[in-house]
Protein backbone atom coordinates (compact mmCIF):
# COMPACT_ATOMS: atom_id res chain seq x y z
CA UNK A 1 0.00 0.00 0.00
CA UNK A 2 1.56 3.25 -0.64
CA UNK A 3 1.76 6.51 1.22
CA UNK A 4 -1.26 8.05 -0.16
CA UNK A 5 -3.34 5.01 -0.83
CA UNK A 6 -6.00 4.98 2.23
CA UNK A 7 -8.61 3.06 0.77
CA UNK A 8 -7.99 -0.09 3.28
CA UNK A 9 -9.88 -3.10 2.44
CA UNK A 10 -12.98 -1.88 1.95
CA UNK A 11 -12.47 0.24 -1.30
CA UNK A 12 -14.78 3.51 -0.29
CA UNK A 13 -12.14 5.79 -0.25
CA UNK A 14 -10.93 6.80 -3.13
CA UNK A 15 -7.16 6.19 -3.84
CA UNK A 16 -5.95 9.81 -5.39
CA UNK A 17 -4.54 12.22 -2.91
CA UNK A 18 -6.81 15.14 -4.84
CA UNK A 19 -10.00 13.29 -4.41
CA UNK A 20 -9.43 13.04 -0.61
CA UNK A 21 -8.17 16.55 0.07
CA UNK A 22 -11.41 17.73 -2.51
CA UNK A 23 -13.51 15.71 0.14
CA UNK A 24 -12.71 16.65 3.37
CA UNK A 25 -12.32 20.27 1.84
CA UNK A 26 -15.87 20.29 1.17
CA UNK A 27 -16.41 18.76 4.61
CA UNK A 28 -14.86 21.03 6.40
CA UNK A 29 -16.92 23.61 4.94
CA UNK A 30 -19.88 22.02 5.37
CA UNK A 31 -19.06 21.79 9.30
CA UNK A 32 -18.10 25.13 9.01
CA UNK A 33 -21.51 26.89 7.51
CA UNK A 34 -23.36 24.31 9.96
CA UNK A 35 -21.64 25.97 12.86
CA UNK A 36 -21.95 29.28 12.03
CA UNK A 37 -25.35 28.77 11.17
CA UNK A 38 -26.33 26.96 14.50
CA UNK A 39 -23.75 29.85 16.73
CA UNK A 40 -22.39 32.64 14.76
CA UNK A 41 -25.15 33.58 11.70
CA UNK A 42 -26.79 36.68 13.97
CA UNK A 43 -30.46 35.09 12.67
CA UNK A 44 -29.64 31.95 14.29
CA UNK A 45 -32.40 32.77 16.37
CA UNK A 46 -34.85 32.99 13.75
CA UNK A 47 -37.16 29.65 14.01
CA UNK A 48 -38.10 27.45 10.55
CA UNK A 49 -38.05 24.22 9.25
CA UNK A 50 -35.08 22.39 10.32
CA UNK A 51 -33.74 21.73 6.84
CA UNK A 52 -34.32 25.64 5.64
CA UNK A 53 -31.66 26.71 7.99
CA UNK A 54 -28.85 24.64 5.59
CA UNK A 55 -30.29 24.66 2.35
CA UNK A 56 -32.40 26.64 -0.57
CA UNK A 57 -34.31 23.12 -1.47
CA UNK A 58 -36.44 22.86 1.52
CA UNK A 59 -38.16 25.85 -0.14
CA UNK A 60 -37.94 24.45 -3.55
CA UNK A 61 -39.25 20.75 -1.93
CA UNK A 62 -42.58 22.55 -0.31
CA UNK A 63 -43.55 24.20 -3.22
CA UNK A 64 -43.11 20.93 -5.60
CA UNK A 65 -45.26 19.33 -2.81
CA UNK A 66 -47.89 21.28 -3.42
CA UNK A 67 -50.08 24.14 -1.58
CA UNK A 68 -47.31 25.87 -0.91
CA UNK A 69 -49.60 29.22 0.54
CA UNK A 70 -50.94 26.72 3.06
CA UNK A 71 -47.66 25.21 4.02
CA UNK A 72 -46.14 28.91 5.27
CA UNK A 73 -49.33 29.49 6.90
CA UNK A 74 -48.98 26.40 9.07
CA UNK A 75 -45.44 27.04 10.05
CA UNK A 76 -46.34 30.72 10.74
CA UNK A 77 -48.69 29.57 12.77
CA UNK A 78 -46.50 26.89 14.76
CA UNK A 79 -43.47 29.84 14.70
CA UNK A 80 -44.97 32.88 14.96
CA UNK A 81 -44.72 36.24 13.06
CA UNK A 82 -40.94 35.81 11.69
CA UNK A 83 -40.00 32.14 9.91
CA UNK A 84 -36.83 30.93 8.16
CA UNK A 85 -37.92 29.45 4.90
CA UNK A 86 -34.73 29.10 3.44
CA UNK A 87 -31.00 29.61 4.78
CA UNK A 88 -30.68 33.44 4.42
CA UNK A 89 -34.50 34.12 3.35
CA UNK A 90 -37.15 34.79 5.51
CA UNK A 91 -40.89 35.15 5.69
CA UNK A 92 -42.11 37.61 8.17
CA UNK A 93 -45.76 38.93 9.37
CA UNK A 94 -45.14 41.47 11.25
CA UNK A 95 -47.26 44.43 10.67
CA UNK A 96 -44.51 47.20 11.18
CA UNK A 97 -41.91 45.19 9.40
CA UNK A 98 -44.39 45.13 6.47
CA UNK A 99 -44.34 48.91 6.46
CA UNK A 100 -40.66 48.90 6.61
CA UNK A 101 -39.99 46.88 3.59
CA UNK A 102 -42.74 47.63 1.20
CA UNK A 103 -43.84 50.99 2.58
CA UNK A 104 -43.45 54.51 1.46
CA UNK A 105 -39.92 55.53 0.27
CA UNK A 106 -38.90 52.05 1.19
CA UNK A 107 -34.75 50.87 0.20
CA UNK A 108 -35.64 47.50 0.23
CA UNK A 109 -35.33 46.74 -3.50
CA UNK A 110 -37.04 43.31 -4.99
CA UNK A 111 -34.71 40.57 -4.67
CA UNK A 112 -33.00 38.33 -7.41
CA UNK A 113 -35.48 35.76 -7.17
CA UNK A 114 -37.65 37.87 -9.67
CA UNK A 115 -34.90 37.37 -12.51
CA UNK A 116 -35.85 34.42 -13.41
CA UNK A 117 -39.26 35.54 -14.48
CA UNK A 118 -37.41 37.86 -17.01
CA UNK A 119 -35.20 38.37 -19.71
CA UNK A 120 -31.83 36.71 -18.61
CA UNK A 121 -29.98 39.85 -20.59
CA UNK A 122 -29.89 41.93 -17.55
CA UNK A 123 -30.19 44.99 -20.13
CA UNK A 124 -33.69 43.65 -21.23
CA UNK A 125 -35.80 43.09 -17.80
CA UNK A 126 -39.56 43.63 -18.03
CA UNK A 127 -41.10 46.60 -15.85
CA UNK A 128 -41.76 43.14 -13.25
CA UNK A 129 -38.24 41.51 -13.02
CA UNK A 130 -36.09 45.07 -12.95
CA UNK A 131 -34.90 45.44 -9.19
CA UNK A 132 -33.17 48.85 -9.36
CA UNK A 133 -35.00 51.71 -7.46
CA UNK A 134 -34.05 54.47 -10.60
CA UNK A 135 -34.59 52.19 -13.54
CA UNK A 136 -37.47 50.73 -12.55
CA UNK A 137 -39.00 54.30 -11.43
CA UNK A 138 -38.39 55.31 -14.98
CA UNK A 139 -39.75 52.20 -16.74
CA UNK A 140 -43.00 52.51 -14.73
CA UNK A 141 -43.18 56.55 -15.58
CA UNK A 142 -42.50 55.78 -18.98
CA UNK A 143 -46.01 53.64 -19.69
CA UNK A 144 -47.93 54.73 -16.56
CA UNK A 145 -50.15 56.56 -18.62
CA UNK A 146 -51.32 53.56 -20.46
CA UNK A 147 -52.83 52.25 -16.93
CA UNK A 148 -54.81 55.35 -15.88
CA UNK A 149 -58.12 55.95 -14.67
CA UNK A 150 -58.51 57.87 -18.13
CA UNK A 151 -57.15 55.11 -20.30
CA UNK A 152 -59.08 52.58 -19.13
CA UNK A 153 -62.46 54.30 -20.29
CA UNK A 154 -60.94 53.81 -24.12
CA UNK A 155 -60.45 49.90 -22.86
CA UNK A 156 -64.17 49.30 -21.60
CA UNK A 157 -65.80 48.56 -25.13
CA UNK A 158 -63.30 45.06 -25.22
CA UNK A 159 -64.25 43.88 -21.85
CA UNK A 160 -67.49 44.30 -22.84
CA UNK A 161 -67.38 42.86 -26.46
CA UNK A 162 -65.72 39.72 -24.47
CA UNK A 163 -68.47 39.44 -21.73
CA UNK A 164 -70.67 39.34 -24.24
CA UNK A 165 -69.15 36.09 -25.72
CA UNK A 166 -68.42 34.40 -22.20
CA UNK A 167 -72.38 34.91 -21.95
CA UNK A 168 -73.13 33.66 -24.85
CA UNK A 169 -71.18 30.50 -24.30
CA UNK A 170 -72.66 30.34 -20.66
CA UNK A 171 -76.16 30.43 -22.30
CA UNK A 172 -75.07 27.65 -24.35
CA UNK A 173 -73.47 25.32 -21.60
CA UNK A 174 -76.96 26.07 -19.58
CA UNK A 175 -78.69 24.92 -22.86
CA UNK A 176 -77.36 21.50 -23.29
CA UNK A 177 -76.50 20.97 -19.16
CA UNK A 178 -72.89 20.63 -20.12
CA UNK A 179 -70.49 20.83 -16.61
CA UNK A 180 -67.71 22.92 -17.17
CA UNK A 181 -63.79 24.03 -14.85
CA UNK A 182 -64.68 27.69 -14.20
CA UNK A 183 -61.06 28.23 -13.65
CA UNK A 184 -60.52 27.01 -17.07
CA UNK A 185 -63.01 29.22 -18.50
CA UNK A 186 -62.11 32.07 -16.22
CA UNK A 187 -58.66 31.85 -17.59
CA UNK A 188 -59.86 31.74 -21.47
CA UNK A 189 -62.03 34.93 -20.43
CA UNK A 190 -59.52 36.63 -18.88
CA UNK A 191 -56.37 36.15 -21.66
CA UNK A 192 -59.48 36.95 -24.61
CA UNK A 193 -59.74 40.63 -22.37
CA UNK A 194 -55.99 40.98 -22.34
CA UNK A 195 -55.62 40.36 -25.70
CA UNK A 196 -58.29 42.85 -26.46
CA UNK A 197 -56.87 45.40 -24.65
CA UNK A 198 -53.31 44.80 -25.12
CA UNK A 199 -53.18 44.43 -29.22
CA UNK A 200 -56.58 45.13 -30.17
CA UNK A 201 -57.22 41.11 -30.80
CA UNK A 202 -59.00 38.14 -28.61
CA UNK A 203 -56.53 35.16 -28.04
CA UNK A 204 -60.10 33.35 -29.55
CA UNK A 205 -59.73 31.24 -26.43
CA UNK A 206 -63.51 30.85 -25.39
CA UNK A 207 -64.23 30.62 -29.28
CA UNK A 208 -61.70 27.65 -30.08
CA UNK A 209 -61.63 26.36 -26.04
CA UNK A 210 -58.04 24.99 -27.09
CA UNK A 211 -54.84 26.56 -27.34
CA UNK A 212 -53.36 26.05 -30.25
CA UNK A 213 -50.11 28.54 -29.88
CA UNK A 214 -49.50 26.94 -26.73
CA UNK A 215 -49.42 30.35 -25.03
CA UNK A 216 -51.13 29.58 -21.72
CA UNK A 217 -49.11 26.46 -21.25
CA UNK A 218 -45.97 28.53 -21.97
CA UNK A 219 -47.34 31.52 -19.66
CA UNK A 220 -48.08 28.58 -17.37
CA UNK A 221 -44.49 27.06 -17.10
CA UNK A 222 -42.54 30.49 -16.89
CA UNK A 223 -44.63 31.45 -14.01
CA UNK A 224 -43.47 27.87 -12.27
CA UNK A 225 -39.84 27.96 -13.71
CA UNK A 226 -39.75 31.20 -12.48
CA UNK A 227 -41.20 30.46 -8.75
CA UNK A 228 -38.37 27.78 -8.58
CA UNK A 229 -35.35 28.78 -10.42
CA UNK A 230 -36.19 32.09 -8.75
CA UNK A 231 -34.82 30.33 -5.81
CA UNK A 232 -31.56 29.81 -7.26
CA UNK A 233 -31.22 32.98 -9.37
CA UNK A 234 -27.84 32.41 -10.19
CA UNK A 235 -28.71 29.03 -12.67
CA UNK A 236 -31.56 31.40 -14.47
CA UNK A 237 -28.82 32.72 -16.73
CA UNK A 238 -26.63 29.31 -17.36
CA UNK A 239 -29.80 27.45 -18.03
CA UNK A 240 -31.08 30.21 -20.65
CA UNK A 241 -27.62 29.85 -22.25
CA UNK A 242 -27.68 25.68 -22.43
CA UNK A 243 -31.17 25.51 -23.52
CA UNK A 244 -30.11 28.33 -26.20
CA UNK A 245 -27.12 26.37 -27.03
CA UNK A 246 -28.56 22.53 -27.05
CA UNK A 247 -31.58 24.85 -29.12
CA UNK A 248 -34.09 24.03 -26.28
CA UNK A 249 -37.67 25.42 -26.86
CA UNK A 250 -38.15 28.23 -24.29
CA UNK A 251 -42.00 28.58 -23.29
CA UNK A 252 -41.69 32.93 -23.23
CA UNK A 253 -40.44 32.73 -26.93
CA UNK A 254 -44.18 31.58 -27.91
CA UNK A 255 -45.27 34.64 -26.27
CA UNK A 256 -42.61 36.58 -27.70
CA UNK A 257 -43.49 35.53 -31.33
CA UNK A 258 -47.39 36.03 -30.85
CA UNK A 259 -46.13 39.71 -29.77
CA UNK A 260 -43.90 40.24 -32.66
CA UNK A 261 -46.51 39.48 -35.26
CA UNK A 262 -49.13 41.48 -33.76
CA UNK A 263 -46.57 44.51 -33.78
CA UNK A 264 -45.54 43.76 -37.67
CA UNK A 265 -49.49 43.35 -38.43
CA UNK A 266 -49.93 46.64 -37.09
CA UNK A 267 -46.73 48.42 -39.35
CA UNK A 268 -48.12 46.68 -42.22
CA UNK A 269 -51.59 47.45 -42.03
CA UNK A 270 -52.51 44.15 -42.17
CA UNK A 271 -54.15 44.79 -38.78
CA UNK A 272 -58.06 46.19 -39.13
CA UNK A 273 -59.81 45.76 -35.91
CA UNK A 274 -60.43 48.17 -33.74
CA UNK A 275 -57.76 50.03 -32.28
CA UNK A 276 -57.44 52.45 -28.96
CA UNK A 277 -55.24 49.35 -26.91
CA UNK A 278 -52.13 49.35 -25.41
CA UNK A 279 -50.31 48.99 -28.77
CA UNK A 280 -51.80 51.52 -30.73
CA UNK A 281 -50.71 53.96 -27.30
CA UNK A 282 -47.33 52.01 -27.91
CA UNK A 283 -46.70 52.81 -30.67
CA UNK A 284 -47.68 56.20 -30.51
CA UNK A 285 -44.77 56.66 -27.77
CA UNK A 286 -42.15 54.58 -29.49
CA UNK A 287 -42.39 57.44 -32.21
CA UNK A 288 -42.74 60.39 -29.92
CA UNK A 289 -39.52 58.59 -28.98
CA UNK A 290 -40.55 58.41 -25.07
CA UNK A 291 -40.23 54.32 -25.42
CA UNK A 292 -37.21 52.06 -27.19
CA UNK A 293 -38.50 49.62 -29.48
CA UNK A 294 -38.02 47.13 -26.87
CA UNK A 295 -40.68 48.79 -24.13
CA UNK A 296 -43.75 47.46 -26.70
CA UNK A 297 -42.48 43.71 -26.44
CA UNK A 298 -42.20 43.93 -22.95
CA UNK A 299 -45.17 45.77 -21.69
CA UNK A 300 -47.43 43.64 -23.75
CA UNK A 301 -45.71 40.79 -22.51
CA UNK A 302 -46.08 41.69 -18.74
CA UNK A 303 -49.47 42.76 -19.50
CA UNK A 304 -50.20 38.98 -20.57
CA UNK A 305 -47.97 37.20 -18.12
CA UNK A 306 -49.03 39.31 -15.25
CA UNK A 307 -52.33 39.99 -15.78
CA UNK A 308 -54.38 37.21 -17.64
CA UNK A 309 -53.80 34.49 -14.95
CA UNK A 310 -54.19 36.86 -11.82
CA UNK A 311 -57.59 38.18 -12.49
CA UNK A 312 -58.99 34.53 -13.55
CA UNK A 313 -57.76 33.36 -10.47
CA UNK A 314 -59.84 36.40 -8.66
CA UNK A 315 -62.91 35.55 -10.61
CA UNK A 316 -62.45 31.99 -10.26
CA UNK A 317 -62.36 33.03 -6.50
CA UNK A 318 -65.83 35.30 -6.06
CA UNK A 319 -67.34 32.51 -8.38
CA UNK A 320 -66.71 29.66 -5.79
CA UNK A 321 -66.67 31.94 -2.90
CA UNK A 322 -70.69 32.73 -3.69
CA UNK A 323 -71.57 29.36 -4.59
CA UNK A 324 -70.15 28.15 -1.44
CA UNK A 325 -72.26 30.93 0.46
CA UNK A 326 -75.27 30.82 -1.44
CA UNK A 327 -76.82 33.22 0.92
CA UNK A 328 -74.13 35.91 0.00
CA UNK A 329 -74.75 35.28 -3.78
CA UNK A 330 -78.14 36.56 -3.18
CA UNK A 331 -77.71 39.74 -1.16
CA UNK A 332 -75.49 40.27 -4.32
CA UNK A 333 -78.11 39.38 -6.42
CA UNK A 334 -80.74 41.41 -4.74
CA UNK A 335 -78.32 44.65 -4.63
CA UNK A 336 -77.53 44.12 -8.43
CA UNK A 337 -81.74 43.80 -8.99
CA UNK A 338 -82.31 47.01 -7.31
CA UNK A 339 -80.06 48.70 -9.42
CA UNK A 340 -80.85 47.30 -12.29
CA UNK A 341 -84.46 48.34 -11.11
CA UNK A 342 -83.96 52.38 -10.21
CA UNK A 343 -81.63 52.87 -13.31
CA UNK A 344 -78.88 52.89 -11.38
CA UNK A 345 -77.18 50.70 -13.73
CA UNK A 346 -77.13 49.88 -17.44
CA UNK A 347 -76.78 46.61 -19.30
CA UNK A 348 -74.14 46.27 -19.53
CA UNK A 349 -72.46 47.32 -16.42
CA UNK A 350 -70.30 50.52 -16.96
CA UNK A 351 -67.38 50.35 -14.61
CA UNK A 352 -68.05 53.59 -12.73
CA UNK A 353 -71.61 52.27 -12.03
CA UNK A 354 -70.05 48.80 -10.50
CA UNK A 355 -67.91 50.93 -8.64
CA UNK A 356 -70.73 52.36 -6.94
CA UNK A 357 -72.51 49.21 -6.22
CA UNK A 358 -71.31 48.59 -1.97
CA UNK A 359 -72.12 44.94 -2.12
CA UNK A 360 -70.25 44.22 -5.24
CA UNK A 361 -67.22 46.04 -4.04
CA UNK A 362 -67.35 44.14 -1.18
CA UNK A 363 -67.50 40.63 -2.43
CA UNK A 364 -64.12 41.40 -4.64
CA UNK A 365 -62.79 43.39 -1.74
CA UNK A 366 -63.07 39.94 -0.09
CA UNK A 367 -62.11 37.12 -2.56
CA UNK A 368 -58.86 39.38 -3.22
CA UNK A 369 -58.82 38.92 0.50
CA UNK A 370 -58.72 35.41 1.15
CA UNK A 371 -57.51 34.08 -2.48
CA UNK A 372 -54.80 36.03 -3.33
CA UNK A 373 -53.34 35.15 -6.63
CA UNK A 374 -49.48 35.13 -5.89
CA UNK A 375 -48.54 32.57 -3.18
CA UNK A 376 -44.92 32.98 -2.74
CA UNK A 377 -43.09 36.02 -0.30
CA UNK A 378 -42.76 39.14 -2.61
CA UNK A 379 -39.24 39.19 -1.76
CA UNK A 380 -36.69 41.86 -1.09
CA UNK A 381 -33.56 42.37 -0.12
CA UNK A 382 -32.33 44.34 3.24
CA UNK A 383 -30.53 47.38 2.29
CA UNK A 384 -27.18 48.95 4.12
CA UNK A 385 -27.48 49.47 7.80
CA UNK A 386 -29.80 46.47 8.07
CA UNK A 387 -33.35 46.52 9.85
CA UNK A 388 -35.02 45.59 12.57
CA UNK A 389 -38.27 43.33 11.63
CA UNK A 390 -39.92 41.84 13.90
CA UNK A 391 -37.89 41.30 17.09
CA UNK A 392 -34.69 40.43 14.76
CA UNK A 393 -31.83 42.66 13.55
CA UNK A 394 -31.49 41.46 9.93
CA UNK A 395 -28.32 42.35 8.39
CA UNK A 396 -28.25 44.01 5.12
CA UNK A 397 -28.62 41.46 2.00
CA UNK A 398 -30.72 39.20 3.98
CA UNK A 399 -33.79 38.53 2.14
CA UNK A 400 -37.04 38.77 3.77
CA UNK A 401 -40.97 39.40 2.37
CA UNK A 402 -44.27 38.96 3.66
CA UNK A 403 -47.09 36.70 1.89
CA UNK A 404 -50.22 37.99 0.99
CA UNK A 405 -52.08 34.58 2.11
CA UNK A 406 -50.62 35.45 5.78
CA UNK A 407 -50.73 39.58 5.72
CA UNK A 408 -53.94 39.33 4.76
CA UNK A 409 -55.11 37.55 7.10
CA UNK A 410 -53.89 39.71 10.62
CA UNK A 411 -56.78 39.43 12.77
CA UNK A 412 -56.07 43.08 14.16
CA UNK A 413 -56.86 44.40 11.01
CA UNK A 414 -59.87 41.74 9.30
CA UNK A 415 -61.08 40.78 12.50
CA UNK A 416 -61.24 37.28 14.59
CA UNK A 417 -62.30 35.77 11.44
CA UNK A 418 -59.95 36.17 8.43
CA UNK A 419 -59.86 32.68 7.08
CA UNK A 420 -63.94 33.42 6.46
CA UNK A 421 -65.86 34.50 2.98
CA UNK A 422 -67.87 37.46 4.62
CA UNK A 423 -68.08 40.40 2.67
CA UNK A 424 -70.26 42.09 5.08
CA UNK A 425 -66.54 43.21 7.16
CA UNK A 426 -65.84 45.79 4.56
CA UNK A 427 -69.15 47.10 5.01
CA UNK A 428 -69.22 47.59 8.51
CA UNK A 429 -65.81 48.26 9.11
CA UNK A 430 -65.33 51.89 10.73
CA UNK A 431 -63.76 54.90 8.44
CA UNK A 432 -60.46 54.31 10.08
CA UNK A 433 -60.92 50.49 10.14
CA UNK A 434 -61.89 50.63 6.54
CA UNK A 435 -58.69 52.75 5.15
CA UNK A 436 -56.55 49.93 7.33
CA UNK A 437 -58.22 47.08 5.74
CA UNK A 438 -57.55 48.84 2.17
CA UNK A 439 -53.51 49.64 3.24
CA UNK A 440 -52.94 46.10 4.36
CA UNK A 441 -55.06 44.17 1.56
CA UNK A 442 -51.48 42.79 0.16
CA UNK A 443 -53.46 41.07 -3.05
CA UNK A 444 -51.89 43.48 -5.56
CA UNK A 445 -48.43 44.07 -3.81
CA UNK A 446 -48.00 47.44 -2.49
CA UNK A 447 -45.61 50.51 -2.52
CA UNK A 448 -43.52 51.46 -5.45
CA UNK A 449 -43.97 47.91 -6.73
CA UNK A 450 -47.88 47.89 -6.48
CA UNK A 451 -49.23 46.22 -9.30
CA UNK A 452 -49.66 48.17 -12.23
CA UNK A 453 -52.34 46.80 -14.12
CA UNK A 454 -54.52 47.08 -10.69
CA UNK A 455 -57.07 48.98 -12.18
CA UNK A 456 -56.95 46.81 -15.75
CA UNK A 457 -57.86 44.06 -14.04
CA UNK A 458 -60.62 46.11 -11.22
CA UNK A 459 -62.30 46.87 -14.66
CA UNK A 460 -62.53 43.41 -15.79
CA UNK A 461 -63.93 42.38 -12.60
CA UNK A 462 -66.78 45.36 -11.79
CA UNK A 463 -68.23 44.76 -15.28
CA UNK A 464 -67.86 41.04 -15.73
CA UNK A 465 -69.33 39.76 -12.25
CA UNK A 466 -72.52 41.73 -12.43
CA UNK A 467 -73.39 40.37 -15.55
CA UNK A 468 -72.94 36.83 -15.03
CA UNK A 469 -74.80 37.01 -11.77
CA UNK A 470 -77.75 38.56 -13.24
CA UNK A 471 -78.46 36.29 -15.92
CA UNK A 472 -76.93 33.02 -14.04
CA UNK A 473 -76.64 30.81 -11.14
CA UNK A 474 -73.85 28.69 -11.13
CA UNK A 475 -74.18 25.11 -9.05
CA UNK A 476 -70.75 23.01 -8.31
CA UNK A 477 -71.12 19.79 -10.63
CA UNK A 478 -70.61 18.00 -7.06
CA UNK A 479 -72.18 20.38 -3.79
CA UNK A 480 -69.77 18.87 -1.09
CA UNK A 481 -66.65 18.93 -3.52
CA UNK A 482 -63.96 21.50 -2.23
CA UNK A 483 -61.67 23.00 -4.76
CA UNK A 484 -58.38 22.41 -5.41
CA UNK A 485 -55.51 25.21 -5.66
CA UNK A 486 -51.86 24.84 -5.79
CA UNK A 487 -49.28 27.15 -5.78
CA UNK A 488 -46.58 27.54 -8.77
CA UNK A 489 -46.50 31.75 -8.22
CA UNK A 490 -49.80 31.91 -9.09
CA UNK A 491 -52.18 29.89 -6.60
CA UNK A 492 -54.61 28.35 -9.40
CA UNK A 493 -57.57 26.59 -8.60
CA UNK A 494 -59.91 23.91 -9.96
CA UNK A 495 -63.54 22.89 -9.93
CA UNK A 496 -66.59 22.38 -11.85
CA UNK A 497 -69.58 23.63 -12.37
CA UNK A 498 -73.32 23.76 -14.39
CA UNK A 499 -74.53 26.81 -14.81
CA UNK A 500 -78.56 27.79 -15.23
CA UNK A 501 -79.90 31.11 -16.75
CA UNK A 502 -81.86 32.39 -14.13
CA UNK A 503 -85.78 33.28 -14.99
CA UNK A 504 -85.49 36.53 -13.61
CA UNK A 505 -82.59 37.40 -16.19
CA UNK A 506 -82.64 41.11 -15.02
C1 LIG B 1 -56.43 40.43 -9.93
C2 LIG B 1 -55.47 40.71 -10.78
C3 LIG B 1 -54.03 40.97 -10.41
C4 LIG B 1 -53.34 40.66 -9.28
C5 LIG B 1 -53.85 39.94 -8.04
C6 LIG B 1 -51.99 41.14 -9.46
C7 LIG B 1 -50.98 41.03 -8.52
C8 LIG B 1 -49.76 41.67 -8.63
C9 LIG B 1 -48.78 41.73 -7.58
C10 LIG B 1 -48.92 41.06 -6.22
C11 LIG B 1 -47.74 42.45 -8.03
C12 LIG B 1 -46.50 42.86 -7.24
C13 LIG B 1 -45.44 41.79 -7.25
C14 LIG B 1 -44.33 42.08 -6.30
O1 LIG B 1 -44.24 43.10 -5.64
O2 LIG B 1 -43.53 41.19 -6.19
C15 LIG B 1 -48.03 42.84 -9.37
C16 LIG B 1 -47.19 43.56 -10.18
C17 LIG B 1 -47.44 43.79 -11.51
N1 LIG B 1 -48.60 43.52 -12.19
FE1 LIG B 1 -50.27 42.71 -11.41
N2 LIG B 1 -51.89 41.71 -10.70
C18 LIG B 1 -53.12 41.64 -11.30
C19 LIG B 1 -53.45 42.11 -12.56
C20 LIG B 1 -52.57 42.69 -13.42
C21 LIG B 1 -52.92 43.18 -14.75
C22 LIG B 1 -54.32 43.13 -15.35
C23 LIG B 1 -51.76 43.63 -15.31
C24 LIG B 1 -51.53 44.25 -16.67
C25 LIG B 1 -52.47 44.59 -17.50
C26 LIG B 1 -50.69 43.46 -14.33
C27 LIG B 1 -49.37 43.81 -14.51
C28 LIG B 1 -48.44 43.88 -13.50
C29 LIG B 1 -47.09 44.40 -13.68
C30 LIG B 1 -46.51 44.91 -14.99
C31 LIG B 1 -46.47 44.36 -12.43
C32 LIG B 1 -45.07 44.86 -12.08
C33 LIG B 1 -45.23 46.28 -11.58
C34 LIG B 1 -43.95 46.91 -11.09
O3 LIG B 1 -43.07 46.22 -10.57
O4 LIG B 1 -43.86 48.14 -11.22
N3 LIG B 1 -51.23 42.90 -13.21
N4 LIG B 1 -49.27 42.37 -9.73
Amino acid sequence: MSAYDVRGESGILPSRPTTLYLLLATLAVIICYVFYQFFLSPLRNVPGPYLARFTRLWELNSLRAGNFQRTQIAYHEKYGPVVRIAPNRYSITDPAAFKTIYGHGSKFIKSKFYYAFGHPDLTKLDLFSERDIASHALKRRRVSSLYSVTSLLSYEHFVDQNNLQLCSKLEQFAGTGRVFNVPTWMQYYAFDVIGSISVGKSFGYMEMETDPRGILSAIHESMVYGSRVGLFPELHAPLAFVASKAKLPIPFDRVGDFITEQINNRRSGKFTGVQGDFLDKLLDLKDAGKIEEWDIQTTIGANIAAGSDTTAITLSAILYFLIKHPEKAKKLHQEISEYATSGKISDPVTFQEGQKMPYLTAVIKEALRLHPATGMILSRIVPSGGAVLGDYFFPAGSEVGCNPWLINANENIYGSDPRVFRPERWLEASESNSAAMDTNLFSFGTGARTCIGKNISLLEVTKVIPQLFRKFEFVLENPNDEWGADCGWFVKQSFRCRVKVLASNM
